[in-house]
């Protein structure tokens, strides 16, 4: 099935104005298209049509409307769902059981379960009475909810649809008018999206998407233009940090997922074959490059040696995972592997490039990784790598590991492995995260708070949470 050419899509048409610049497979290395670069004036054309389309139909939607159109979406999604796997797979590298089972139904899942949410929505009312007050002294107050206006949305290239779509369709829901830019590494899925919103026939301007890169490019055009309302973005810290001081201007809101460098906590009454297997699944699923990946993992030392031993023989087995998204990530990922190394760490499975025989030679691959023996204060265990590797360390006892797990500049996610179900209730909210799992890794539930805390990031998407962001509360007060 022909992949759909990346393009831009602004006003309700496709368009590859600005330079192209190549896209590359990160299997084999070869280039595999070319990606349009939007110039300032397409993302300005694009925020000018968000901006008349919330003039016009599109501002005038209901609720109901909206969430028709939302599910139209879904449905669309998932009758091209062959293509948008093939599409993701073709971007990203990834093994296509991943892209089938995660990322491109959770897009589907996206747009239905805020769909439900947004049409389900309840607001409060208070009947108010003020003795003393002229008349009555009753009133009644009630909210509603207004959408903030034009949102620029910017999505990261790990998993492009799934990100990219847990902000639009909040922000869809609500009634704003969008300008999204995906990473400049993974535009194919996003465009095919457009193609699926412009055939379910939003009004023209709704969805509006603009590829490019960041830095003095697209994206920073995009999230500094003085007609964006709010700005949702999903990255590196690094970059939140630089979009804030752009939004800090016109005083726009914003929504960040950033960076992360999460802990596993494993205590010594754990049943250990599953803790293995969790940590197995939270550092090496994606390679590593999911944000909720475990990089940092601390054993009771009772259990430490035979953890350590059964982690490194289910590493050294892994076969069929996916590569780094560029050359130059891998390059950042292999800088990381030298530098534990010059920090003293045990390389205890991996730490290279895998020898594939194959064409993955000429790919972004690197060797799932497991480390010992740094300390905290190593560069290895305080930033964000954002590849197949975990640095393993022992604790004595629960203090001690609260302790560890918090001593980072980040707060995203965690993961807990007890058998004691007190341990688990007293332990997972004293870790400065904003997501902890007790015997499990990225069990998902859209309704529930999803963000993090410190450099990870401000705010929290995911059912009502992501509703809140995407619309402003009104309060009317009428005296009776
Ligand atoms: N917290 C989360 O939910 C979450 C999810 C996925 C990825 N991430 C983080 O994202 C990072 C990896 O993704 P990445 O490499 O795409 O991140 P990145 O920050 O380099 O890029 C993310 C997006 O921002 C754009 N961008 C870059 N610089 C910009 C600027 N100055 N102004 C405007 N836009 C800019 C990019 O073009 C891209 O679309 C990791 O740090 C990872 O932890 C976090
Ligand atoms: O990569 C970081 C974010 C991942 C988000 C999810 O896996 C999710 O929302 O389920």
């Amino acid at each position: 099935m022909m992949a759909m050419k990346p393009a831009h899509y602004v006003n309700g048409a496709f368009t590859t104005t600005g330079t192209a610049f190549p896209l590359f497979s990160p299997v084999d290395g070869s280039q595999v298209g070319a990606v349009p670069e939007a110039p300032r004036d397409v993302v300005d054309a694009a925020v000018r049509a968000a901006r008349t389309a919330l003039a016009g139909p599109w501002g005038r939607t209901s609720v109901e409307e909206r969430c028709s159109m939302l599910r139209r979406i879904a449905d669309g999604i998932e009758a091209r769902f062959d293509e948008f796997v093939a599409a993701e797979v073709a971007d990203t590298g990834k093994p296509r059981e991943l892209a089938a089972t995660v990322d491109i139904p959770r897009a589907i899942g996206n747009f239905r379960s805020y769909a439900d949410l947004a049409y389900g929505r309840p607001e409060r009312a208070y009947p108010t009475t003020v003795p003393g007050w002229s008349g009555s002294g009753q009133a009644l107050n009630y909210t509603v909810r207004r959408p903030l206006g034009v949102v620029a949305i910017i999505s990261p290239w790990n998993l492009p649809l799934l990100l990219l779509t847990w902000k639009v369709a909040p922000a869809l829901a609500a009634g704003n008018a969008v300008v999204a830019k995906p990473s400049e590494e993974t535009p194919s899925t996003a465009t095919l999206l457009a193609a699926v919103i412009d055939e379910a026939g939003l009004p023209a301007g709704a969805f509006n998407l603009v590829h490019g890169h960041g830095a003095n490019a697209a994206g920073e055009h995009l999230a500094s233009h003085p007609g964006v309302d709010a700005i949702a973005f999903t990255g590196a810290s690094a970059t939140g940090t630089a979009i804030m001081r752009g939004a800090a201007d016109h005083v726009t809101p914003v929504s960040f997922e950033l960076g992360g460098k999460n802990a596993a906590l494993v205590f010594a009454d754990a049943d250990l074959a599953e803790a293995v297997e969790g940590t197995v699944r939270s550092s090496f699923t994606h390679s590593g490059q999911i944000c909720l990946c475990t990089e940092r993992v601390y054993v009771q030392r009772s259990r430490f040696e035979e953890f350590v031993d059964a982690l490194a023989e289910r590493v050294r087995a892994l076969q069929d995972y996916g590569p780094m998204i560029s050359a130059e990530h891998r390059d950042k990922v292999l800088s990381y592997y030298r530098l534990a190394v010059e920090e003293g760490a045990t390389v205890v499975a991996g730490g290279g490039v895998p020898s594939f025989g194959d064409e993955r030679d000429g790919g972004f691959y690197v060797e799932p990784t497991v480390l010992t023996g740094l300390p905290q204060t190593a560069r290895t265990v305080r930033e964000e790598i954002f590849g197949p590797v975990c640095h393993v360390a022992p604790f004595d006892d629960e203090d001690e590991a609260v302790r560890l797990a918090n001593d980072s500049p980040y707060g995203l996610a965690a993961t807990v492995w007890t058998t004691d179900l007190s341990r688990a209730h007293r332990v997972a909210p004293r870790v400065e995260a904003g997501i902890v799992w007790v015997n499990c890794w990225n069990l998902r539930d859209l309704r529930t708070p999803f963000g993090g805390v410190k450099a990870s990031g401000i705010g929290r998407e995911g059912g009502e949470y992501s509703l809140d962001f995407f619309s402003e509360p009104v309060n009317v007060c009428v005296k009776i």
